[in-house]
């Protein structure tokens, strides 16, 4: 029985093409629907006793579960984008992420031609498997105070990798603590006595024959982390050097060479390309957060519409706790966050190509943009995306506190990504440098990509909002201007008040809350910026525009009402400008209501990806919920394990003293 069939029947739009629209294209919808349900159907892929697993079992288990899915990629012969999906769906860290996401990465974008030929075979062939392991103990956030050092000796033509310190052990790779046979190793590079950079060093840690370290290696997994099962199915590491040598042709050297000699030369490709596998992977982060927030809003809104509080005082059906306003004000900006997530990611993955052809080709301008971009919408999508999946378990109440709601692992799995790839903050404030630098160069050079709108900075600070009713939000111009209005006036402030800093670095560092909401303001205007635009595409099927038309409004609009402080303060906006968004906004959640269930249906999860009792396909969620709680291991008899020897005697010693 289809619990929601009443819900489903409510929505005004074509939900198998608003599929594709959410996939993006009709390919891309088909191949991940393919992988997904070869996933579901495969019993190897369950996964709802994961949580009650102790560490070493959980592991061995995500390595059947990785040795399974090589085994259908082989013997599938699925391409690499089919490969990825696989994995996605799997639904469980392991090794083999930071392997395909970051080590082959690694070599690829930093190795020269020859090293390309010498690894990825083997690395793409898995015989041997790779991480990248740069933090340490010490330092992940600032990536030139690492202390690992690779220091040539030009009498061997090798490197020596050394560990000085206890801070300089790498601590947090991947995949290095206990499966790794090699590493991108990130280390100080010393030629004759001389510092000349942080670099990337291919080398091996373990035996390809017993897989036990190598000499002169320390290795091991850095222990729990934050949840039952979550990411402790990964082998995050340890790893220390006692003065390991590797060939010198195991630096990856498009960017700086070595030679036999010990000279250094340098390419023409900037240094910063040695960050350029962190560039790749917070890119990919985006998407990964649109689809960790349309998970949660998925389970969030069908069980908004199953729950029942309230309302009925005469024995009939109480409310649906989706149809308080309350509730749509906090879930229906999520759901249209997903949506603006997965489109804004999608223009940055064509951002991403477009550079990456660029660096092919040695062409390096639009480099620095999209560090900006790719950093910053890295930092604003994964907090939204945090933030929002522990609303979502409040928006199910006390039954979201279960693990059956998968809300609970979600969180777990999905927080860290505030801080790996680079630690939120510290990623806006790499968009405030880009923005004061842009500001700064106004004068003599025309700003273009995400930032061309602060060529427009003089009329972008005299022009008000013209907006005079509620129905004149609903223009883009109209919202895109006072996105763009609100960043161009807090980045300008922003500058003129770090211009009264006689040193830059003190301003830099005295400002840096203020400079960090002005990234933020601009990461905003860019997500909105990218769904109008998306808008403007051809998006067929009945109704699916128009919906989606609706999801960007809210987007905006709850934005422009959560921070209405900043579009006042910058004089854009005056308060019944500000009121008249937010009474459009309500009445856009009046829209959005009916074809709420349509909506999350179109991200097209199966129940095995979801994970969920509250989100299930069908609404059947008490019947299940009922069911799921017999099956606990508590449950397993009705006299548990430790009562007679710790409780009863309480009991008995009660039973005792009632008698005196
Ligand atoms: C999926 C789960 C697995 C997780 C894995 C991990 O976590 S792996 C570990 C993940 N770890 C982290 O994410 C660590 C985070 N930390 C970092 O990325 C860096 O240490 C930093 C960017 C914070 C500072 O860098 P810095 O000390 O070099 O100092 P600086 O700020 O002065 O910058 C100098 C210049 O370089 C520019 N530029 C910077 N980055 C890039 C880039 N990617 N591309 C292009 N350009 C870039 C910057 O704009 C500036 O340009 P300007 O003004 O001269 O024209
Ligand atoms: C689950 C997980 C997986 C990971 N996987 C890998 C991996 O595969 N390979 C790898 O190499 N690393 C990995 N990491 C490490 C990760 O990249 C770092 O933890 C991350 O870059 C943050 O660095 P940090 O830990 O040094 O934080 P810190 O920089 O110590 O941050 C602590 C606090 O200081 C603040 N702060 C730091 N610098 C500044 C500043 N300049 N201005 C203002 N505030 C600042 C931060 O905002 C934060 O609040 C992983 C981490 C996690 C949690």
């Amino acid at each position: 029985m289809d619990y929601l069939s009443d819900e489903r029947k409510k929505s005004d739009f074509d939900v198998e093409a608003m599929k594709v629209a959410w996939a993006g294209s009709i390919q891309e919808f088909q191949l991940s629907d393919r992988m997904a349900k070869l996933v579901a159907n495969d019993p190897v892929f369950e996964k709802f006793t994961r949580p009650m697993l102790g560490r070493k079992e959980l592991l061995k288990n995500t390595l059947r579960k990785s040795a399974h899915a090589w085994k259908l990629i082989i013997d599938l012969r699925l391409s690499e984008e089919e490969a990825k999906w696989l994995r996605l769906y799997v639904d469980e860290p392991a090794y083999t992420d930071l392997h395909w996401g970051m080590f082959i990465p690694a070599i690829e974008g930093q190795g020269t031609e020859e090293q390309k030929k010498k690894w990825l075979p083997l690395a793409k062939k898995m015989q041997i498997i790779g991480c990248y392991a740069q933090t340490e103990l010490g330092h992940g956030s600032n990536v030139q105070g690492l202390e690992t050092t690779a220091t040539f000796d030009t009498r061997t033509d090798e490197f020596i990798m050394h560990s000085p310190t206890l801070t300089s052990s790498k601590w947090w790779p991947g995949g290095l603590g206990k499966l790794s046979t090699h590493a991108v190793v990130y280390a100080r590079l010393i030629v004759g006595g001389q510092f000349h950079g942080v670099h990337g060093f291919i080398v091996q840690l373990r035996s390809l024959e017993d897989h036990s370290p190598l000499p002169g290696i320390t290795v091991g997994d850095i222990g729990l982390k934050f949840g039952n099962g979550a990411y402790n199915t990964m082998d995050n590491g340890v790893l220390r050097f006692d003065h390991v040598r590797i060939p010198r042709n195991q630096m990856l050297m498009r960017v700086s060479q070595v030679t036999k000699e010990g000279k250094i030369m340098q390419s023409d490709v900037p240094r910063q390309l040695i960050y350029g596998t962190m560039v790749y992977v917070r890119q990919t982060i985006v998407a990964d957060a649109s689809k960790a927030l349309s998970r949660a809003v998925c389970i969030a809104t069908r069980y908004s519409a199953v729950r029942r509080q309230f309302g009925s005082r005469d024995g009939g059906p109480e409310t649906q706790v989706i149809d308080y306003k309350t509730q749509q004000s906090r879930l229906f900006p999520l759901l249209a966050s997903a949506y603006a997530f997965r489109f804004v990611s999608e223009w940055l993955k064509s951002l991403y190509l477009d550079v990456k052809q660029r660096l092919e080709a040695n062409e390096f301008s639009t480099l620095p943009e999209a560090h900006a971009c790719t950093a910053g919408l890295k930092s604003l999508t994964t907090t939204a995306t945090a933030d929002g999946i522990e609303e979502c378990r409040k928006l199910c109440g006390g039954h979201g506190y279960l693990v059956s709601s998968g809300l609970p692992e979600l969180f777990a799995v999905y927080i860290p990504a505030c801080t790996y790839e680079g630690d939120n903050v510290v990623l806006m404030l790499q968009v405030a440098r880009f923005l004061v630098k842009t500001v700064s160069e106004l004068g003599h050079k025309k700003p273009v990509g995400t930032t061309a709108y602060m060529g427009r900075v003089a009329s972008l600070m005299q022009k008000n909002s013209a907006v005079q009713t509620a129905e004149g939000w609903l223009n883009p111009g109209a919202v895109v201007e006072a996105f763009e209005s609100r960043a161009a006036r807090m980045a300008v402030r922003c500058a003129q008040e770090l211009a009264k800093f006689g040193n830059p670095e003190e301003g830099f560092a005295e400002l840096a809350v203020d400079l960090v909401e002005v990234a933020v303001s601009h990461c905003q205007l860019i997500v909105v910026t990218k769904f109008f635009e998306k808008l403007q595409q051809d998006i067929p099927g009945k109704g699916v525009k128009e919906s989606l038309e609706v999801l960007c409004y809210v987007y905006a609009l709850f934005l422009l009402h959560k921070h209405q402080g900043d579009f006042l303060a910058t004089g854009y906006l005056t308060p019944k400008q500000a009121s008249l968004a937010n009474a459009q906004l309500r009445t856009l959640y009046s829209k959005v209501r009916p074809n709420a269930i349509a909506l999350v249906d179109s991200f097209s999860y199966t129940d095995h990806y979801l994970g969920s009792i509250l989100g299930r396909y069908d609404g059947n969620v008490y019947p299940k919920l009922y069911e799921a709680a017999w099956e606990d291991p508590l449950n397993d008899s009705d006299v548990i394990d430790g009562f007679h020897q710790y409780v009863q005697p309480i009991l008995k010693q009660r039973l005792h003293s009632a008698k005196l």
